[in-house]
């Protein structure tokens, strides 16, 4: 089978030789086509890989019949409607930190240009005339830097400005005081940094918390004389309320590379003669698009072929090692919610799930939607994977909770899960013993032992002597051979159940006449199939089943 995969943008092809050169896939590079074009073609594609320029609408998500992945060749998906992808399954990747040095020192080369005015000088010079007294320029030594967004590239230009000797001052809600002063900045606010700046420079994405982050109430407190640098996204910065205050004097001036629309068309920007711009040139180096296509190239390979998944926007992000240890909980979870979604006779309204002992460690997100998934593809079977479960969740109009647990509840790690509705629940508990794998330890309150397997007879019965040995009677008349019995009971005397994994499948014949016997209140066979095969190869997540 090919995969096909369709370009979009100018994504450098040095960078896609790998994709181009490997066996089982159909590279097309089709770039500056119009949305219409787009939808059109993008019904035969696997994957699709953009820039900045496609706009991945979800019309055009709606359009795609086949695609299982739209791959960012850079940092910023603000031009893909992710959402959308996600509740169709699709898994959104980027390319983050491989234009991180381009971006950077695009920023630097703008505040350099903003303060000795380089390219107004150039095009003076150029022209043939001889200003020296017009391009009195400023310097960043001794000045203080404000940086909004202190990510990769806000980190990088922090430690090139020191190189200046400037004063860093460092807004992100992620910023800590110990890593500030490891990266010898100060750890501050929006107003300090408002207040104090010569420079400010933002490097966020645009969220709707980032959108107009620098708007005219803030540019109200700046320091007379600031000059303003955006290299992240158009739109973080307010452009009217930017130009107002460059006019009013306020702002001495302002670099830009990329616009609230694009190409940015506001004369006011455009012809200030204290506003540089450059064409979204921020990753532009032949280094960094080599970097972002080939690491794109690599993960849409390695998601086809191993379902190994690295830079996900739209899915946790589990690493490679972590997913080797989760295999285990990833397996046994998705069989147990298979098995509790076929003991409850009705749907359910609430998920609860809880995690305790050595699970408290790790990052169980992925596990949770290993389980829900389990719940829901019972019903939904094919449409779920664990890109759209959480949505295909509330379109259900279903709620889930997570709870973590230090207590170990008897087991070094324990997870456990309860489906609800109204004043009717089940639940299931199983735990993944060292040396053992994993084991089903609860359901509904009774203690068994159950390795989980694709096909399991349950039955419930009054603990009564001679039922199990009538059960045991029934299935060899019926030349069914028990490969393993877990008999779990509340009391002596009491209602029980049993468990049994059979050689060859209970058809409803046989599970009628089991039916027929005194004690016995119920018998269904089960199925569990687990997508997360216990081979020993390096553990995948399996994305799209
Ligand atoms: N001009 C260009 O060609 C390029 C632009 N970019 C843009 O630069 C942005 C930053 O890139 P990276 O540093 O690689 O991303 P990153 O994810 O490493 O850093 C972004 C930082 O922004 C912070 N942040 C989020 N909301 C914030 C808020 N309200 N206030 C302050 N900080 C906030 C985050 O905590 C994070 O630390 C990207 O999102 C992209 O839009 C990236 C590469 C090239
Ligand atoms: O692809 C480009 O040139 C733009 C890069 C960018 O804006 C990003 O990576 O967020």
């Amino acid at each position: 089978m090919n995969y096909k995969v369709l370009v979009t943008d100018q994504v450098s092809d040095s960078g896609l030789k790998q994709l181009y050169d490997h066996p089982g896939f159909i590279v097309d590079k089709q770039t500056g086509l119009e949305p219409h074009e787009l939808k059109k073609v993008i019904k035969d594609y696997d994957a699709l890989i953009v820039r900045s320029q496609t706009n991945v609408t979800e019309e055009i998500l709606e359009a795609a019949e086949r695609l299982r992945i739209v791959a960012r060749a850079g940092v910023g998906v603000d031009n893909i409607n992710v959402d959308a992808a996600t509740k169709k399954g699709i898994i959104v990747i980027n390319a983050p930190g491989a234009n991180t040095i381009a971006a950077t020192e695009h920023t630097l080369a703008m505040m350099l240009s903003l303060a000795r005015q380089i390219p107004l000088a150039h095009q003076s010079t150029s022209g043939g005339k001889w200003e020296r007294k017009a391009f009195k320029g400023v310097e960043l030594y001794q000045k203080t830097l404000g940086i909004i967004g202190m990510g990769r590239i806000g980190t990088e230009v922090a430690k090139r400005a020191k190189g200046f000797q400037m004063s860093i001052l460092g807004f992100d809600p992620y910023l800590t005081e110990d890593r500030a002063k490891k990266l010898g900045i100060t750890k501050a606010s929006l107003d300090d940094i408002a207040q104090n700046s010569d420079f400010i420079t933002v490097h966020t994405p645009l969220t709707h918390n980032t959108k107009a982050l620098v708007n005219k109430e803030y540019l109200q407190k700046v320091k007379e004389g600031v000059r303003i640098i955006n290299c992240a996204r158009g739109g973080i910065i307010d452009e009217a309320a930017l130009i107002e205050a460059i006019k009013e004097g306020r702002v001495a001036g302002a670099a830009l590379d990329v616009y609230e629309q694009e190409p940015p068309a506001n004369p006011d920007l455009l012809e200030s003669s204290k506003v540089i711009v450059t064409p979204h040139l921020g990753a532009s180096t032949q280094e960094a698009q080599e970097k972002v296509a080939q690491e794109v190239s690599a993960e849409i390979i390695e998601i086809f072929e191993k379902q190994s998944v690295h830079h996900a926007v739209n899915l946790p992000q589990v690493s490679g090692h972590a997913q080797q240890r989760m295999k285990p909980y990833l397996q046994v979870g998705e069989q147990m919610a298979q098995l509790l979604i076929q003991l409850f006779k009705q749907a359910p309204e609430r998920i609860e799930i809880e995690y305790c002992g050595d699970l408290l460690e790790e990052d169980t997100g992925l596990l949770t939607r290993t389980l829900i998934k389990g719940i829901l593809s019972y019903h939904l079977s094919d449409s779920v994977n664990i890109i759209n479960v959480l949505h295909l969740l509330k379109d259900q109009g279903l709620v889930y909770n997570v709870q973590k647990n230090a207590k170990r509840k008897g087991f070094s790690n324990y997870m456990e899960l309860t489906l609800i509705n109204g004043g009717e629940s089940v639940n299931i508990g199983a735990t993944v013993l060292n040396g053992y794998g994993p084991r089903i330890v609860t359901i509904n309150g009774y203690r068994v032992d159950l390795k989980p397997e694709a096909d399991l007879l349950y039955i419930k019965h009054h603990d009564l002597p001679g039922v199990i040995g009538q059960v045991g009677s029934i299935l060899g008349n019926y030349h069914i051979n028990i490969g393993t019995m877990q008999v779990g009971r509340t009391s002596i005397g009491g209602e029980a159940i049993m468990l049994l994994t059979l050689d060859k499948k209970a058809n409803d014949e046989v599970i009628d006449t089991l039916l027929l016997l005194s004690g016995l209140q119920e018998a269904q066979m089960l199925n569990l199939e687990s997508q997360y095969a216990m081979s020993d190869e390096v553990g995948q997540v399996n994305i799209y089943q």
